[in-house]
């Protein structure tokens, strides 16, 4: 049978539940046997002369007591299974979401979003056919045959023995076609995690494919990928009907086998005609959870292909230590300056280190500007201190306590980061201010739009604070949901911030503005700003120059003008620093 083990570690904390819905069904078999065999006393009370004074009215209530019992527990062990399953599903997503925020966002910006998303959506709800439907009824496919063939052995050996070589048969055809299945089914779920993936990238891309005028290669890929996804689908949904075709014929042929059997020895005067007919009517219902089990498998293939990608992203390494907290929360100084002595890091799978080596010093309550090429290492030097990287080889001291045995929680509070495009999510502005701090009163949230010059905007705004902006700030000017960014890190109140050249994309008013912004959040904090462009490095109080990820310069801006370096050249080749 197709089990997944760390599937099934997922079931065992409902394991009530799922033992309720196996109880509940075996009662439900119960009352099958029961209602056979009452159905079969009524209809040889009403139509056999010799059984007139049977208590006919009797068995027909009891009968209809009996299909009403079959509903109600078939309903409450159909309930059972799916609230476990939705449990399950609900538990699995939320490790999913809290693991992909350990890997944090360097191992998420190079898996396509799509694909993610695919996992973490159909993905995990591909698991409840697995789990509410094949689970209890792999249990039940044995249980419930058992249970008719105790009922009719006694009564008559000669079916029993039919009924015990024939069952045997169906789950024998389902493991010769599981194989099939399950290759098939890996790859429909392949096919729509690219065609999800695809969709996803096109659609966030579409205005910069519409100006390039690729649309329609991309509408192409999607109907290339599309009809693979089509043709297996089929090949899937052919094999399901084959399959249930072959069940469905198994059972039929088996069951007439009883029936010829047994109208033969009712001919002959061998056999009562109430039991004769008690065990035609059985006969089906001993077939019945083996064929369900068949039609079942398909979403349990389903839900196998699913897991296997459900935790391999769950079992993804993180490239983070959380770190051990050595001293207590109040001990741990979360400023100071900060020391990079022999820092290391190469990304898995590549043989260059991005970073090597570097040691320096970013100065408490200093601005540290960090420039160099695209490559040169900045972003990995920012996502070390940040703590989404961690290095193989040197330390970072924060005074004197080494970052690793600060608690990674205790550190993300004391660090902000500011990336070039800021998230914003869809919600009100007050939803995303809240972000940083769910217990911002109004008058803080008033106050950091006020030092970031958007209180006035919002104020004319028909909603004010909860007036919904779109997703990625779809309503927002590029600079202003970079100010809306800055008004986050007001409210977190952090010590150190990292900050990947906001000004970078805004006009010269704009800029102006984040200038003054700059000014008041820069106050006694600590700064890391990735220079992208020149003029920016005037804010700077010591400027770290990064190539191919060694350090090669590092002094304030005078000094390394009026030196023969790297930023001298920069400035003369590349324009000045207006
Ligand atoms: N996730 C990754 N996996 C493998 N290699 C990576 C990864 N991220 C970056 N690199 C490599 O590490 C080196 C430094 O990259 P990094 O992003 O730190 O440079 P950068 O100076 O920030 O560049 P940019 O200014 O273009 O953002 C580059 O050679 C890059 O290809």
């Amino acid at each position: 049978m197709y089990m997944d083990r760390r599937l099934l570690r997922w079931t065992v904390p409902l394991a009530g539940f799922f033992a309720g819905a196996l109880l509940l069904a075996t009662l439900g078999g119960v009352m099958t046997i029961l209602q056979a065999f009452l159905f079969s006393r009524f209809v040889a009370g009403v139509f056999l002369p010799q059984s007139s004074d049977e208590p006919v009215a009797r068995w027909l209530i009891l009968l209809l007591l009996v299909v009403f019992l079959r509903g109600v527990f078939s309903y409450l062990s159909d309930g059972l299974s799916a609230t476990a399953s939705a449990r399950i599903r609900e538990r699995l997503r939320e490790a999913l979401f809290a693991h992909l925020f350990r890997l944090g966002p360097v191992y998420t910006s190079q898996r396509p979003t799509g694909e993610v998303v695919a996992t973490l959506m159909e993905g995990v709800d591909a698991l409840d056919g697995y789990l509410s439907q094949y689970l209890p009824q792999v249990v039940l496919s044995a249980l419930l045959p058992l249970l008719v063939l105790a009922t009719v052995f006694p009564l008559d050996p000669l079916s029993g023995v039919i009924l015990a070589l024939t069952g045997p048969l169906i789950p024998l055809f389902m493991m010769l076609i599981g194989s099939t299945g399950e290759r098939l089914t890996r790859r429909q779920f392949g096919a729509l995690r690219r065609l999800s993936a695809v969709l996803l990238d096109i659609l966030q891309g579409l205005r910069t494919l519409k100006e390039l005028g690729r649309s329609r290669d991309q509408a192409q890929r999607v109907a290339s990928i599309g009809e693979e996804y089509r043709k297996i689908t089929l090949e899937v949904l052919r094999l399901t009907f084959l399959s249930a075709l072959a069940l469905e014929w198994l059972g039929t042929i088996s069951t007439a086998l009883i029936a010829v059997q047994i109208g033969l020895r009712l001919l002959y005067g061998h056999l009562e005609f109430a039991q004769a007919f008690f065990i035609l009517v059985i006969a089906p219902d001993f077939y019945l959870p083996l064929r369900t089990l068949g039609l079942r498998f398909h979403a349990a293939m389903n839900g196998i292909s699913a897991a296997k990608k459900v935790f391999a992203l769950l079992e993804e390494p993180s490239w983070i230590e959380s770190g051990s907290s050595v001293l207590p929360a109040n001990a741990i100084p979360l400023n100071g300056d900060i020391h990079l002595e022999n820092l290391t890091f190469t990304y898995p799978g590549r043989e260059d280190p991005s970073l090597k080596n570097v040691t320096c010093t970013l100065p408490e309550g200093k601005v540290t500007a960090l420039v160099g090429k695209s490559g040169s290492g900045k972003s990995t030097f920012a996502y070390l201190l940040l703590r989404f990287l961690t290095p193989q080889n040197g330390r970072i001291l924060v005074g004197d306590v080494p970052l690793s045995s600060i608690s990674l929680e205790e550190w993300r509070k004391a660090c902000a980061w500011v990336p070039q495009r800021p998230a914003i999510v869809f919600g009100s502005i007050a939803d995303n201010l809240r972000f940083a701090d769910p217990n911002a009163s109004r008058e803080q949230i008033q106050w950091a739009l006020e030092q970031v010059h958007l209180w006035d905007w919002v104020q004319g705004l028909p909603e004010g604070l909860n007036t919904l902006i779109g997703e990625r700030g779809a309503q927002m000017s590029g600079g202003q949901a970079q100010r809306l960014a800055l008004a986050r890190v007001l409210l977190r109140n952090p010590s150190f911030i990292v900050l990947d050249e906001p000004t970078a994309h805004v006009d010269m008013v704009e800029e102006a503005l984040l200038q003054r912004v700059f000014e008041r959040l820069f106050e006694g904090r600590t700064v890391l700003l990735i220079a992208h462009r020149l003029p920016v490095l005037r804010i700077a109080d010591q400027i770290l120059v990064l190539e191919k990820g060694d350090l090669v310069e590092a002094g304030n801006l005078d000094t390394l003008l009026h030196t023969e370096g790297r930023l001298s050249r920069w400035v003369q080749q590349y324009g000045g620093l207006t």
